[in-house]
């Protein structure tokens, strides 16, 4: 296949903040020869609708337990209002994109991650011809964080973990992680303190300390495990920011790096503008 796929993971965090020329970029990526796979999530309208609906949300460690109402919720969500959003927005602008998730043409293959998290999966395999076939079409697939086991019971998964896991089968040199947040933080409670690379090392320390905490956790995770296959690269980036996906590549200030050799990682802060 000719041209790098690059994994975009949009975060639900920012999904109504996205600047208004996140999905040209996404598009021009086309354009430079890069192949975009979408990734999005969804957790803060799934919150929405569970409390309107006068359901809790609950989490162990980051994963939304979900049980069967908790699942119907999050599959009408993801894989539908909020994947067929993303579709029309980068159709709006040029792209051609495809919806689907985990469960199209068994896509994200999973098994239960833990009895006590209910519904939750861990992926298992990747359809990865079915990826291929849409990206040599020249499309761009969006992908729903949803899978599906051998019996074809529906699982939630994380979409951090699922950016991961596809950017893994696809051999991606980058994978792009953009949320509400100008990068990673060395202090959550200074908004000013950003890190603009870091290393594997580094952030497994960060985790352990608490300074990476909450929904950064699966985030750095899913880098890592990225970093450890073929993934070069990861970035985290703020999608509210002009340019952010144009400029990450050249650009000191856009977002932080995480790099898996130690030398490749910079303890350096750099004060970022937020
Ligand atoms: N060290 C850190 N640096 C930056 N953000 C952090 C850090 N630790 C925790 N966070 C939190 O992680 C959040 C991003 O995760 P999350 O809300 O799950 O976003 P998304 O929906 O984009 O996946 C930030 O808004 C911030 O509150
Ligand atoms: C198992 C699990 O926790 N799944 C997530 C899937 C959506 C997601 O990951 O959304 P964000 O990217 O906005 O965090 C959830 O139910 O919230």
């Amino acid at each position: 296949m000719k041209g790098q796929p690059v994994v975009i993971k949009i975060g639900g965090s920012v999904l109504d903040q996205l600047h208004p020329d996140f999905f040209q970029e996404c598009v021009q990526l086309r354009q430079k020869g890069c192949h975009p796979v979408v990734v999005h999530g969804g957790g803060p309208s799934i919150n929405r609708l569970q409390e309107r609906l006068g359901m809790k949300p609950v989490f162990r460690e980051g994963l939304r337990v979900t049980d069967d109402d908790d699942l119907e919720l999050v599959e009408m969500v993801l894989a539908g209002r909020i994947n067929k959003h993303l579709v029309t927005r980068l159709e709006q602008v040029g792209g051609e994109a495809v919806g689907v998730s985990g469960v199209d043409r068994n896509l994200i293959q999973v098994r239960k991650k833990s009895p006590a998290l209910g519904w939750v999966g861990e992926v298992e395999k990747v359809n990865l011809s079915f990826l291929q076939v849409l990206i040599r079409q020249g499309w761009i697939p969006v992908v729903a964080s949803i899978g599906v086991d051998r019996h074809g019971q529906h699982y939630n998964i994380n979409a951090d973990t699922v950016a991961g896991a596809l950017a893994r089968e696809l051999k991606a040199e980058k994978m792009i992680l953009v949320t509400d947040v100008p990068g990673i933080r060395t202090d959550t409670q200074k908004t000013d303190t950003v890190l603009s690379h870091v290393s594997v090392a580094q952030v497994e320390n960060m985790v352990k300390t608490g300074a990476i905490h909450g929904g950064m956790v699966p985030k750095v995770m899913a880098a890592v495990s990225g970093l450890q296959a073929s993934v070069q690269e990861v970035v985290i980036l703020d999608g509210r920011s002009p340019g952010s996906l144009s400029l990450y590549s050249n650009k000191e200030g856009a977002g932080t790096r995480i790099g898996l050799k130690e030398e490749e990682g910079y303890d350096t802060v750099s004060y970022l503008s937020t």
